[in-house]
Order: structure tokens, then C-alpha cells, then sequence
């Protein structure tokens, strides 16, 4: 059983728990009163390289990575430095995340958030626009094709921009036939846990121009993120250095001004 297998199974556990607790209809006309999505596409290519930073306490890989007592006070720090959107890992056992960080920095940000989780029914993306998310994740290997394409058709006819994460050709040709209009390549393998910076220059060529492109995972400063605007990469997804590190404000300012290098701009479509 693969690692990603491993984190469905709980996530399912967890989902039948809140599913007792918390009917659809309910979750429904919570999401009526939450706040107007925001449109996560639009605020993900524009002039210079975008930044989502992540909210993200621990990760399968390395396990804790930052305490996070104020999750929102964090997110405020990554708007105040620039960021394009904020992503909320709400995923609770191997990732420390909760839906009460997403709502928390719903409450705090203008900026759009997006909901990192391990999506597999529609349910979920009721949950993610009840708590004010304005993306949500849906990774296609944890998809077969048919979920894949009446998820993405469901994100956005409740107004979620779906953000649809690839690792591979195959993934990607996945993505583009369910109608995917944003597609993430991870540069880290949910199977295997592996990060490969090389992954977004091989696979990002598979993905036709009108399709958003994110370069996701491995970005450790403006060095990272200038390569995979090289290579094509709309927006980069930051989540472990900065966290990890001292000033997130700072690091995401930083971010921000190397992805704004004129120098950059060309060739990027
Ligand atoms: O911490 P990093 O290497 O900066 O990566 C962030 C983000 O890409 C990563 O958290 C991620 C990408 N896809 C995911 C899917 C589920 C959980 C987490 C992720």
C-alpha cells in the first residue's frame, strides 16, 4: 500500500466521522452564507510569477515542521508579503490540519484561499465552501477518471476553482480530458514521498497554454522559483521554508520581487 493509500484510508475515517456529525444540507446552507468565492484562476497569472504560500504543520515526509499557534496571524504575514493566494492544509492526521484553520484564515485574508486535502467525494467541496475556501485540491491520483471529472464540474458549480495536481504525462493528459483549467505538478511523488525538482520542466510542456500552470513542492528560495518560471510556471506553491524559517513575511517579499524580474516575463504565456 502506497503512502498516498495510506493517507485516503484515514482521511475517509475522518470524513464518515464529520458525515455523521454535520449533514450535506446543513453543510449547504452553510456555504450559502459564507463569503463570494473569489476567482482563484485570475489571481494566479497576471504579470510576474504568483506565490500560494501554505499554512502546513507537519507533513508525512518529515513529520512536525512548525507549531503554528496563530494559523491566521501566519496567512496575514504571507498576504502582507505579497502572496497571490493562501493554501490551508486541512488534512488532520499526517498533515495537523484542521477546517477551523481554513475558516480562521478565511476570516483574516482578502486574498483567495485554497483547500489542501485529499478530496474524494463532493461532500468534501461543500466542506471547503462552507469554510470560505475559494480553491480546493483535487489530486488526480487519488482520482479514477469519472470521480476526477464530476469533481472538477461540482468544485466550479459551487464556485470553487478546482486546482488539479499532476505528477506525471499520463496525469496530465488525466487533467486536461476531465476539463481541468488549473493544473499543480508536484515535484514530490505522493507515492514514494520523493521530491524531484526536475519534474515541472518535463511534464509542464505536456500542458496546453490556456491551462493555469502551477509549480508545486521543493521551492527553498527566489533560486527555485526562478527556475520553474524558466520552465513555464505561472505560480509556484510554497509551503516547508516558510514555515520553517524566521521572517515568512519577509521570505514570501522575497519570493515575490525575484518572480517580478522583467527578465522573467518573457516567453511566459
Ligand atoms: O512544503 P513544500 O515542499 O514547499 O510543498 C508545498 C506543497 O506543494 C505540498 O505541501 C503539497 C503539494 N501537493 C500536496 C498534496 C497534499 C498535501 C501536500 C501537498
Amino acid at each position: 500500500m502506497s503512502v498516498l493509500d495510506e493517507i485516503i484510508d484515514g482521511v475517509r475515517a475522518d470524513l464518515a466521522e464529520r458525515q455523521a456529525r454535520v449533514s450535506l444540507d446543513e453543510l449547504k446552507e452553510r456555504a450559502a452564507k459564507a463569503p463570494a468565492p473569489k476567482d482563484g484562476r485570475a489571481a494566479l497569472r497576471g504579470d510576474g510569477v504568483k506565490v500560494i504560500c501554505e499554512v502546513k504543520r507537519s507533513s508525512p515526509s518529515k513529520g512536525a515542521l512548525a507549531a503554528i499557534a496563530d494559523p491566521a496571524g501566519l496567512a496575514a504575514d504571507y498576504e502582507a508579503g505579497g502572496a497571490a493566494v493562501i493554501s490551508v492544509l486541512t488534512e488532520q492526521r499526517r498533515f495537523g490540519g484542521s477546517l477551523a484553520d481554513l475558516e480562521a484564515v478565511r476570516a483574516r485574508v482578502d486574498i483567495p484561499v485554497l483547500r489542501k486535502d485529499f478530496i474524494v467525494t463532493s461532500y468534501q467541496l461543500w466542506e471547503a465552501r462552507a469554510h470560505g475556501a475559494d480553491l480546493a485540491l483535487l489530486i488526480v491520483a487519488a482520482l479514477d477518471q469519472p470521480a476526477l471529472e464530476s469533481l472538477i464540474e461540482r468544485a466550479e458549480s459551487i464556485g470553487l476553482t478546482p486546482l488539479v495536481e499532476v505528477h506525471d504525462e499520463d496525469e496530465v493528459d488525466r487533467a486536461v480530458d476531465a476539463g481541468a483549467k488549473v493544473i499543480g505538478v508536484n515535484a514530490r511523488d505522493l507515492k514514494t514521498l520523493e521530491v524531484d525538482r526536475g519534474t515541472f520542466e518535463r511534464v509542464a510542456p505536456e500542458i496546453p497554454d490556456h491551462i493555469v500552470k502551477v509549480a508545486e513542492s521543493g521551492v527553498r528560495g527566489p533560486h527555485d522559483l526562478i527556475a520553474y518560471a524558466n520552465a513555464g510556471a505561472d505560480a509556484v506553491l510554497v509551503g516547508e521554508s516558510l514555515v520553517t524559517g524566521r521572517d515568512p513575511k519577509a521570505a514570501v517579499a522575497d519570493l515575490v520581487a525575484a518572480g517580478e524580474h522583467p527578465a522573467l516575463r518573457h516567453g511566459r504565456g
